[in-house]
């Protein structure tokens, strides 16, 4: 993938603010009623964007929808366990669990893109150091910095020992400019907690219960809503929380010149390097190996995109929408606290056989809400935008393999309460990026 500039500006392109949207939908023209797609898509979680200007902005291209339910039935659980609601952010550490590799069989043969290899530099939007880049680039330090050797942590309900990375002497500044303190998804659990309402909750339960709609949004690019259970993401956000604090873990990547990125990164399989937009084994600026994507994580990839080749096939314009098979190599897990974002960019740094292909980046969101836009040129404006809510896989791929896309927003406290109960995750979102280099 190539970030570049999009990841510095952080979607903020000098002065024309943000215009926001509220409710699901995809796409619309100025002055449009709303496209509400399915069941899932009228169910957005309610305390969405509140607050904010509905101003509408984006046009519509291709809006081809398609409802399918699955039979799937997410236990969501009962238990209506406390919720944390203290806000500040904690520095812990842990310890790393070997995975199992993941390896899977698609029919399509992408055999020939599995080997490891040096990606050229490329970069889409270069040589545009133009205010945008620097603007915007707040520090976003807001991590409380490791203060010498913890031993244990506790959020959520789990002990998770503290590894030997993040160990006290790590001041948090790499070389390079990162923020390499220590990064915990979850926040730690304490005392005071407040329950949901059994509202909230059975509404929330409604929601996983009903199966998920999928949805063409373009040539390419299929949203599957409510993909993923609330069991699944508890099981993500734990998996992730674990491995993110260990060898490898979360940081904060920054340029040399003090801009950080805003989000916390952590890559699995293989590291992506923002500073070079490269694919390589190890992380630059302190050696360690990522760790392996977690075998689960895989399945869900190749449900997700078997589930969307489905889907295509029974579209009018087969062959405009096909989405390939594809086998993860790398998986770049972002998190977006609420003030987070990300720039419109390509993904382009996997290899130039894997683009070509159009082998489909999978993206699953977990916690609040995001804004997502996505469109053919680098421009928030042009651009159009979905709002992607926890549980929902996106995958681009075929003629979207190359869309411009970002995210503009978090919104705020629109992340499944169970799923903040079960796993203490903090406020913002998670998102983990399936590609096969
Ligand atoms: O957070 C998202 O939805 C998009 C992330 C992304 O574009 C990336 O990691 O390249
Ligand atoms: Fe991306």
């Amino acid at each position: 993938m190539n970030h570049d500039e999009g990841w510095r500006s952080g979607g903020r392109g000098g002065p024309r603010g943000r215009s926001q949207a509220s409710g699901q939908r995809v796409n619309r023209q100025k002055g449009e009623r709303p496209v509400t797609v399915g069941r899932s898509l009228d169910e957005s979680s309610g305390n969405r964007s509140r607050g904010r200007g509905s101003r509408e902005r984006g046009r519509c291209k291709h809006v081809q929808v398609y409802v399918e339910k699955s039979s799937r039935v997410a236990n969501v659980g009962n238990s209506a366990q406390e919720e944390e609601v203290k806000s500040q952010e904690d520095g812990l550490g842990s310890s790393k669990k070997p995975d199992e590799d993941a390896a899977f069989n698609c029919s399509g043969d992408n055999s020939d893109l599995l080997q490891p290899s040096a990606s050229p530099v490329s970069r889409e939007c270069e040589g545009k150091n133009d205010g945008r880049m620097s603007c915007g680039l707040v520090n976003e330090m807001e991590d409380v910095p490791l203060s010498g050797q913890v031993s244990m942590s506790s959020t959520s309900d789990k002990k998770v020992e503290i590894s030997s990375a993040g160990k006290s002497g790590d001041v948090g500044k790499a070389p390079d400019g990162s923020n390499t303190r220590l990064f915990d998804i979850c926040l730690e659990k304490k005392g005071f907690c407040l329950k949901s309402s059994s509202f909230e909750l059975n509404k929330e339960k409604r929601r996983a219960t009903k199966g998920y709609a999928s949805i063409v949004i373009r040539p390419g690019m299929v949203l599957l809503k409510n993909f993923l259970s609330i069991n699944d993401q508890v099981m993500i956000v734990n998996k992730c929380r674990e491995l993110g604090l260990g060898e490898g873990g979360f940081y904060q990547p920054g340029y040399g010149d003090g801009a950080l990125l805003h989000l916390k990164m952590m890559c699995l399989g293989r590291n992506w390097d923002p500073q070079t937009s490269r694919y390589g084994d190890t992380r630059p600026h302190d050696g360690s190996v990522p760790p392996k994507i977690p075998f689960e994580f895989n399945q869900f990839v190749q449900k997700a995109i078997q589930d969307s080749q489905s889907l295509v096939a029974t579209s009018s314009k087969k062959g405009e929408d096909e989405i390939p098979c594809m086998s993860p190599d790398i998986c770049i897990a972002n998190f977006y606290t609420s003030t987070g974002r990300l720039g419109l960019h390509k993904d382009k740094d996997e290899s130039a056989k894997s683009i070509q292909k159009g082998l489909p980046v999978v993206s699953f969101s977990i916690g609040d809400s995001a804004e997502f836009l996505y469109g053919d040129q680098r421009d928030d404006d042009k651009a159009d935008m979905v709002v992607l809510q926890s549980g929902d896989v996106l995958l681009f791929g075929g003629k979207s393999r190359n869309v411009f896309h970002g995210v503009r927003s978090i919104l705020k406290d629109t992340a499944p309460k169970v799923l903040v109960q079960e796993t203490n995750l903090r406020p913002g979102r998670l998102n983990l990026t399936f590609r096969q280099y």
